[in-house]
């Protein structure tokens, strides 16, 4: 019989791999955080998070400014976390602070890295959340993890800056990057894209108002992430950068006829210069071959499904 790369998948995926295990996530609070919370808590983990000071805090959940180098290292010594996932960082691609992108999304990690490297506990996987906008405006339809990265805007730089400044950390550390494209579910702030639309189609908006129309996405849904980040972190394959895709792209156009058929009306689009991004990623579609080949078949939910959750939400 003809063997697969599933084969190779450990029989403890999709079990109760994390019984006894402690599961540490930065950005507890964050979209991607609640969801792998549970994605964890349900494999068996004692998941202990990370939140901004100021935030509610509560049982397992330390306030921590990743700027604040002995306050990571003291969480880190406390809780000794046998896998981590560090997902805290600004998201926001035209957030307006650039310093601030580069200070959270680079120095934050590096000074959780220098923690981890330091304490006395060695996790057995680190996982890193960075980006596929890092590839930028690539010349492939489809992005494979061997496209040259070509960051567009400052976000990406810093989400690059962050894997190249971690790899001085993986003699040290079981690091692997994920790569996640867009994704999206219940929870996800309204400034960005479908949250933005799904909200104005819940609200019988007649009009939208967005920047570029010409743009591409390949959208996952939240749940599919906490999924395969849950896998990465099990298999743990250190040194490595997995895409985190659907592989399927949907256009502008094709995403609001999609949420006008769900919710059974027209919407009419309108150019706001304000919302127009002056160095876009135009088209973003990936290949999820690298990451199925070790974490198993991801079973992607269908767009329309995710839409459909969210604005019956
Ligand atoms: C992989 C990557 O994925 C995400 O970054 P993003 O792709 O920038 O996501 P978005 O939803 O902000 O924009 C999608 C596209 O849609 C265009 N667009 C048009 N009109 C509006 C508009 O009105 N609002 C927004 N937000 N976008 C608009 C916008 O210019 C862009 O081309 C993050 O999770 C990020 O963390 C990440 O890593």
């Amino acid at each position: 019989m003809e063997r697969v790369a599933t084969d190779d998948i450990p029989a403890f995926i999709g079990g109760r791999e994390g019984e006894g295990r402690r599961a540490l996530i930065t950005g507890l609070r964050g979209f991607t955080g609640r969801y792998l919370a549970q994605e964890l808590s349900n494999a068996g983990y004692r998941v202990i998070g990370t939140v901004m000071p100021g935030e509610e805090t509560g049982p397992d959940i330390y306030p921590v400014d990743l700027m604040d180098r002995e306050a990571v290292q003291r969480v880190v010594d406390e809780v000794q976390p046998d896998v981590v996932a560090h997902l805290a960082g600004i998201a926001f691609v035209a957030h307006s602070n650039a310093e601030l992108i580069y200070r959270v999304n680079v120095v934050g990690t590096r000074n959780l890295l220098e923690a981890l490297a330091g304490g006395g506990h060695r996790p057995t996987s680190v996982l890193l959340a960075s980006s596929a906008n890092i590839y930028g405006n690539a010349s492939v339809p489809v992005i494979d993890e061997n496209v040259a990265p070509s960051p567009a805007n400052d976000y990406a730089v810093s989400k690059l800056a962050m894997e190249y400044m971690a790899r001085l950390w993986m003699d040290k550390l079981p690091i692997v990057i994920a790569r996640p494209f867009n994704y999206t579910g219940i929870g996800q702030a309204e400034n960005f894209l479908l949250p933005k639309i799904v909200s104005h189609f819940r609200r019988n908006e007649q009009r939208i108002e967005l920047g570029n129309l010409a743009i591409a996405r390949d959208f996952s849904d939240v749940r599919m992430v906490a999924r395969a980040y849950r896998r990465l972190l099990a298999v743990a394959p250190g040194g490595e950068a997995f895409n985190v895709c659907s592989g399927a792209s949907h256009s502008l156009a094709n995403l609001i006829d999609m949420m006008s058929e769900i919710a059974g009306y027209h919407i009419d689009v309108q150019v706001n210069p304000a919302f127009v991004r002056a160095n876009d990623v135009l088209t973003l579609a990936g290949s999820n071959s690298k990451l199925t080949a070790v974490i198993g078949q991801l079973d992607p939910t269908p767009l329309s499904e995710t839409l459909r959750w969210m604005y019956l939400a």
